[in-house]
């Protein structure tokens, strides 16, 4: 599902924020990617969702090579992939209900259609009762919930999340990132960046280390015999 052949990425200021990094992820597949600030995380994943080019290497998603995505492609590229954000970046002028409904808004859904799987976005995130309220209204673990609502609610194939659970309590964390893992299990492909090493010890899923933008180690989980 994704595919890093040799990948580097320099900023415009001369860093290397990615050198020569390769892995392959499976469609089905759930994995974390980790490391210290500034080791890269945000801009990998950043070349998957196409908001970065790389400026050497491959990188392929959904068994298409992202160089052959131009300009205008790249809002289909992104109608693929459902994003959360660590600020979530919800619409506080609208509803929670307007909010998780947006991606189908932009995909031309009819409105019957909409609401049926808005709620049931929402009901799988366990907010199905707030669908009125204003996110402002919400804490700060259930807007998260609504911004994981909004990125599943079109089903894409694949689910990126960047520090999904920074401001949360551990608590709070492992009930989101147990929610990820459950649309790992219905075959959508999860990566999230996080470093939050205790919580990913927890998860049992495979995690890629990066260290000043190289990828230095690829843990998978052993399963008890
Ligand atoms: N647009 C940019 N222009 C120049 N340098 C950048 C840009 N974005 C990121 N960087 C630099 O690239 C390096 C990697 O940044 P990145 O945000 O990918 O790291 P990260 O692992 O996500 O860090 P954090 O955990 O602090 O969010 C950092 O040194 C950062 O300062």
């Amino acid at each position: 599902m994704i595919r890093f052949d040799n990948v580097s990425k320099r900023y415009l200021t001369g860093l290397d924020a990615l050198a020569e990094v390769s892995f392959e992820i499976e469609a089905g597949e759930m994995a974390f990617v980790t490391g210290h600030s500034g080791a890269g995380k945000s801009t990998l994943l950043k070349l998957v969702s196409l908001a970065e080019r790389p400026t050497r290497g491959y990188v392929t998603v959904n068994q298409r090579e992202l160089a052959r995505v131009r300009r205008r492609g790249i809002p289909q590229h992104r109608r693929g992939i459902g994003m959360v954000f660590q600020d979530h970046r919800l619409l506080t002028d609208r509803s929670v209900f307007d909010n998780v409904a947006l991606p189908l808004l932009i995909a031309g859904t009819s409105r019957t259609e909409t609401a049926k799987r808005v709620r049931a976005a929402l009901d799988k995130v366990g907010l199905l009762a707030r669908e009125k309220a204003s996110p402002l209204a919400l804490s700060t673990g259930e807007q998260q919930r609504v911004g994981i609502a909004r990125a599943i609610v079109a089903k894409p194939p694949l689910i990126i999340a960047d520090e999904p659970t920074g401001n949360l309590d551990p608590q709070l964390s492992l009930e989101i990132m147990n929610l990820f893992a459950e649309f790992g299990a219905v075959g959508t492909t999860v990566l999230i960046a996080s470093h939050d090493l205790l919580l990913l010890k927890r998860m049992h899923k495979r995690v890629l280390v990066l260290d000043h933008g190289r990828l230095v180690d690829d843990y998978r989980p052993v399963r008890a015999a």
